[in-house]
């Protein structure tokens, strides 16, 4: 898979770790930044990213801040991402089982090393569901996205 990375100074090292875990799984990992720890805007580098997402150049994104809830409300703007904030593996199934999210973000000040490379490990293998009724809400949440936000250019 083409997966879209970005990060604040807060997200810089856990993005790293991701981003060498998700390499040597064999994916392809667009890199938005930031690439350090000095202090930044995080919507400079998510923006773009989800913007990847957004017009299907990547086909998910992971972004990394300080407890991942910037990441989602900037990425959330965007038509076509569905992201959120996940603290463990148990959040990160469902996030995908039953919301079918495309945008995983985290909180690089809130999990780290084993917990946050599990929740990664978990969204990225773990499909939605095909029972009829998460089908059905999925189906409508994208209704709503495609009533309510501009698509991107
Ligand atoms: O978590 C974040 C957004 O969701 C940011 O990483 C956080 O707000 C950055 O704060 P600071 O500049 O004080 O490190």
């Amino acid at each position: 898979m083409k997966i879209a990375m970005a990060n604040d100074h807060a997200g810089t090292r856990l993005k790293e770790e991701i981003k060498k875990y998700l390499e040597s799984e064999g994916h392809e990992v667009k890199d938005f930044g930031t690439y350090d720890e000095e202090s930044c805007d995080l919507s400079d580098f998510v923006l773009p990213a989800a913007t990847a997402v957004a017009k299907g150049e990547c086909e998910r994104g992971i972004f990394v801040d300080g407890v991942g809830y910037g990441s989602a409300m900037i990425a959330n703007k965007l038509r076509g991402i569905f992201a959120v904030v996940c603290q463990d593996p148990f959040c990160a199934a469902l996030a995908r089982q039953h919301n079918d999210s495309n945008v995983l973000c985290l909180g690089g000040k809130i999990i780290g090393g084993a917990i946050a490379m599990e929740t990664v490990k978990t969204w990225m293998h773990t499909d939605p569901l095909t029972a009829e009724k998460y089908v059905r809400r999925v189906e409508k949440v994208k209704q709503i996205d495609a009533e309510h936000t501009v698509a991107v250019k």
